[in-house]
């Protein structure tokens, strides 16, 4: 493995080895791209078949959280952190404690949280060695549950979908397909019905069901495999990644697609597919930002404030708005635009940068 190389290929600035022989902390943090402020992302703790493994994970995730950050309109820039273990036995205060001092060292160029195999009672444990970690429950000072802001940025990005597949944001009477009822699906199912949307929803999961149906009855509910086909003006995938596909473009009946999974295209070539046949794709990362806004939000001078969250949450139907606008005047599809307005910010902020200032 060359990693100079790969870092030099994907524009990292930073790959850092840290270890604790007493707690058994190891762990590599990479900085992707800090050109809009410090770098965030969160930490994901996995039991990486080889140091290889880790090393391409943080890197691939880390530039992520740079197009992530950069496209939702944050100032912030890409960095990631994996720990390299088996988050059902390797866990201990002490070796959070040891990660917490490492974070410190940065001095706030990059801050994190938690991730897969990582939860919020890590963190409260990191927060006791150094301030820059985000994702704390509120009684910690933080956003709390990130599901309800992650709904929140998807509704606008539902809505933003609309705008420029039917002419207008209104959800009234609109029928949207929704794959997933889980932590976001259940939150989007509310702010969908009360703009005034018809749902027709699935999940693999009867209690889940049961727990949308108990709250708004008027949603109907199909089998797993029927969600794909069901005549509806805007599929929103809020379950797994990987749906957009060669087998479920061609049943798709919809006119847009925007939902909070992560990685919705199988491969690039679904998202070129998509603009093809002239259905409206929201990048996923760009609709799913809310969480990573909230994260961003309790960084802020003075902590967190919730409605200045909402209202950046909100900034991604704008986001989306311009995306489209790139897409219709490159004729690219939208996933690529969504990468242009990325690169277009990080070249205009660096061009701001050549100004002097004391
Ligand atoms: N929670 C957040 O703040 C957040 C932020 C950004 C992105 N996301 C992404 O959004 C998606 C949903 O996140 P979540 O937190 O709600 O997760 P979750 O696990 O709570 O919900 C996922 C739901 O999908 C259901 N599901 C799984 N397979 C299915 C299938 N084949 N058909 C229909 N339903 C199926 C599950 O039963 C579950 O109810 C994930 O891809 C996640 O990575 C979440």
């Amino acid at each position: 493995m060359k990693i100079f190389e790969m870092m030099e290929k994907e524009g990292h600035e930073q790959l850092i080895f840290n270890q604790d022989k007493a707690s058994g902390l190891k762990a590599l943090i990479a900085i992707h791209d800090t050109t809009l402020g410090p770098a965030l992302g969160g930490c994901r703790m996995w039991p990486y078949k080889t140091e290889e493994e880790a090393i391409y994970d943080v890197l691939r995730l880390s530039k992520g959280m740079t197009y992530k950050s950069a496209a939702s309109g944050q100032d912030y820039g890409g960095g990631k952190s994996v720990i390299w273990g088996d988050p059902k036995k390797d866990k201990s205060e002490a070796m959070f404690r040891a990660f917490g001092r490492f974070i410190d060292g940065f001095k706030g160029r990059f801050s994190t949280g938690t991730d897969v195999g990582t939860t919020y009672h890590d963190f409260i444990i990191c927060r006791k060695e150094t301030p820059y970690i985000g994702a704390l429950p509120e009684s910690y000072g933080g956003g709390g549950n990130s599901s309800i802001i992650t709904a929140f940025g998807t509704w606008k990005g539902i809505k933003a979908v609309a705008k420029e597949a039917f002419g207008s944001d209104s959800l009234e009477g609109k029928v949207i397909a929704v794959q997933g009822l889980g932590k976001v699906g259940y939150y989007l199912v509310g702010y969908l019905i009360e703009d005034g949307a018809k749902v027709i929803g699935t999940d693999i999961v009867q209690e889940h069901i049961d727990k949308v149906l108990a709250d708004y009855p008027g949603v109907t509910i199909v089998k797993p495999e029927e969600i794909y086909e069901v005549e509806c003006d805007i599929f929103s995938p809020n379950a797994l990644g990987a749906i957009i596909n060669d087998e479920t473009i061609p049943k798709l009946k919809c006119k847009a697609i925007a939902g909070a999974a992560n990685n919705q295209l199988a491969e690039p070539r679904h998202g070129d597919k998509l603009h093809e046949l002239g259905i409206v794709y929201g990048p996923d990362y760009v609709v799913n930002a809310g969480g990573l806004i909230q994260v961003a939000d309790e960084l802020e001078p003075g902590g967190y404030n919730k409605e200045r969250a909402y209202g950046k949450a909100a900034g991604i139907y704008d986001m989306l708005l311009k995306i489209f606008e790139i897409s219709r005047r490159d004729n690219i599809p939208t996933y690529k635009a969504a990468d242009t307005l990325v690169h277009e910010r990080l070249e205009t902020y660096r061009k701001v940068k050549t100004i002097y200032k004391k």
